[in-house]
């Protein structure tokens, strides 16, 4: 059987990498020493319990300044929720993270170690760091189940088609994610055919196929119904502690339901952190944002 493309559901938005497909060999140079080695989500050094550590990043278009000096720090396992009005810099702070954009200055490390302006977004994507982007991007003629096999992190020289065989692990983590995303039920139904909120969550399992230790989600619940994005809040909340999430939303009752700590961004550097109580009745975030 031959793999199809996958569907970009609107032709607006950028088709993230698929660093599964074909096998990606990813190596790391190192600045100073010119050396590489292969690096993988194993390596990620997770001693000081923080998980990715943005400090004093800028990026500039044309002279305007989308971020300017931001610094972040979100610990392993933490399910944080970054709000901002448009334009704020959040969607250049996630293609910072992943390698789509290379900031003018600063430092961003996931882990201790692996500095994310070094490597290429299919070298971090194998690193450990998921991006979902706000439409979902589905193979939507192969059934669910077929979207998770082909996703799954697997040697690539032995699983090159959806005709290798599954071992029993692999059929185990299969199923594991397909109740995780609620999809059990309709494993065998082609993609194509899930509602918006359930091509969502299929695309979540795909990610989650891959392992990731960090998870970048933009607008997850965008288009989604109440009960969908209800769902949806119950499967983050579910996720943090084993993956670390960071969650860009609008919504402010998706992220009152899920948050623990937010951030408030606003052109381009961090305005406000804290639990959200304590962001919503900070007069600078009413100012600029909330009160607008
Ligand atoms: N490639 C680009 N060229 C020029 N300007 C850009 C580019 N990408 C972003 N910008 C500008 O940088 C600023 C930050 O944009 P960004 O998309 O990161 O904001 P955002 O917080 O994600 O906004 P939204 O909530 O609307 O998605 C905006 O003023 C935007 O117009």
């Amino acid at each position: 059987m031959k793999l199809e493309e996958p569907v970009i559901a609107h032709p607006h938005d950028a088709p993230r990498p698929w660093p599964w497909w074909p096998p990606a060999k990813p190596v790391v140079r190192e600045p100073a020493g010119g050396y590489s080695r292969p690096i993988d989500s194993s390596q990620l050094d997770l001693a000081h319990g923080v998980v990715l550590y943005l400090d004093g990043i800028s990026v500039s278009f044309d002279g305007f300044k989308a971020l300017n000096n931001l610094s972040l720090a979100i610990d392993a396992g933490e399910l944080r929720c970054i709000i901002g009005p448009n334009g704020a810099g959040k969607t250049t702070m996630m293609d910072v993270i992943t390698g789509k954009t290379r900031p003018d200055a600063g430092t961003a490390f996931f882990g201790q170690t692996i500095d994310l302006t070094k490597l290429t977004e299919a070298q971090i994507a194998h690193a450990g760091i998921g991006r979902k982007f706000q439409k979902p991007t589905i193979f939507e003629r192969h059934t669910v189940f077929e979207n998770l096999e082909i996703s799954m992190k697997a040697d690539k020289r032995v699983r090159k088609t959806l005709f290798a065989k599954l071992s029993s692990e692999e059929g185990d983590r299969i199923a594991a994610t397909l109740g995780q995303i609620r999809l059990a039920d309709n494993a065998k139904r082609v993609a194509g055919e899930l509602s918006h909120g359930q091509k969502q969550w299929l695309e979540i399992g795909m990610l989650l196929m891959q392992e990731p230790k960090l998870l970048l989600l933009d607008e997850p619940v965008a288009g989604m119904s109440d009960d969908e994005t209800e769902r949806t809040a119950e499967l983050f909340l579910s996720l943090a502690g084993q993956h670390s999430l960071v969650v860009v939303e609008h919504d402010m009752s998706f992220i009152a339901r899920i948050a623990k700590k937010v951030t408030v961004l606003h052109e381009g550097s961090v305005l406000a952190e804290g639990t959200l109580d304590t962001v919503q009745s900070d007069p600078r975030v009413i100012e600029v944002y909330l009160g607008r």
